[in-house]
């Protein structure tokens, strides 16, 4: 896989980076860039890779991961293009950014991957999906899902479904978090002190998980099971219905969609 270099450093850009640390990759095959000096100064000192500018980055590394905001990608591209060859690729981790926006700032010719990651990654739960560009190989495919792989799942979907996934998993931990957040504060409200409650929820919510995960069974049969007639899950599904909750979260993804399709022109 050779040198991997790492171009903005904030929360996903050290998710990935620390997981490939994890993953047995070494320091010395890593470099990091960031714009602001202070966190460059805290991850040097944390994980004892090197920090270097933009092109020394770009001519360092075989394999270019880009995890700056879409909002900040263009000036990035425009920055490292002239440095980037023919045998590099380059692996963009931003929302709403097209292959076809990337290979238009870069010389022709060149390999892009994109993939939609998310946070789970930092404890090695990742769900990360690719899509090739134009121009990348099927064995510059599989190194990217490599690179990915460190850090969890990975799939690989039409460039067109990424605002979607974008929706659904990109953003996914923080809709869950704050479906947790809620569920703790009602605890609070039934009398339960707050650490009871979190705990409560917490195991709750990975019970959950690996329930589907492991029995592979439909949502709708697990709901079942939990949902006694005439009972106290039904009583509160009830009020869950009444205030549209379900049509809230098609409302909310869809959002979501929309404005990483926005972020391309960004
Ligand atoms: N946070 C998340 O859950 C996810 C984020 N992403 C994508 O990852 C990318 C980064 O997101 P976050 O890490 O959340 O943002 P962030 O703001 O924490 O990190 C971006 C970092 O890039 C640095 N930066 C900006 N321009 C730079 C430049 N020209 N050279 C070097 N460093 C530069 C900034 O100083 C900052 O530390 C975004 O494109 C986002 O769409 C994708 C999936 C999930
Ligand atoms: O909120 C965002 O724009 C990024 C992309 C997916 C998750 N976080």
């Amino acid at each position: 896989m050779g040198t991997v270099a790492i171009f903005g450093a904030g929360v996903m850009g050290e998710t990935l980076l620390s997981g490939l640390l994890r993953s047995g990759r070494p320091a010395d095959e890593l470099v990091i860039t960031e714009r602001r000096p202070e966190r460059a100064a805290e991850l040097t000192e944390k994980y004892a890779v090197r920090t270097v500018s933009n092109v020394e980055a770009a001519e360092a590394a075989d394999t270019l991961v880009l995890v700056v905001k879409p909002q900040d990608m263009a000036a990035l591209l425009d920055e490292i293009g002239p440095h980037v060859t023919g045998d590099n690729l380059v692996v963009s981790l931003a929302a709403g950014i097209t292959t076809e926006f990337i290979e238009s700032h870069l010389p022709e010719g060149r390999s892009v991957v994109r993939v939609m990651p998310n946070t789970p990654a930092l404890v090695d739960q990742g769900m990360a999906a690719l899509s090739p560009g134009r121009h990348c190989l099927p064995d510059q495919l599989d190194h990217a899902r490599e690179l990915l792989a460190a850090t969890g799942k990975v799939t690989e979907v039409p460039e067109k479904l990424q605002d979607a996934v974008t929706a659904i998993s990109g953003s996914g931990p923080a809709y869950i978090f704050y479906v947790v957040e809620a569920m703790i504060e009602a605890g609070v409200v039934l009398g339960m002190p707050r650490a009871t409650a979190t705990e409560l929820v917490t195991q709750t919510l990975y019970g959950a998980a690996t329930m589907l995960r492991e029995t592979g069974q439909h949502p709708t049969v697990l709901r079942e099971q939990v949902t006694s007639p005439g009972g106290t899950t039904a009583a509160a599904l009830r009020e869950l219905d009444d205030h549209k909750v379900r049509a809230a979260f098609v409302s909310a993804m869809e959002a979501a969609a929309v404005r990483s399709r926005e972020l391309s022109g960004g």
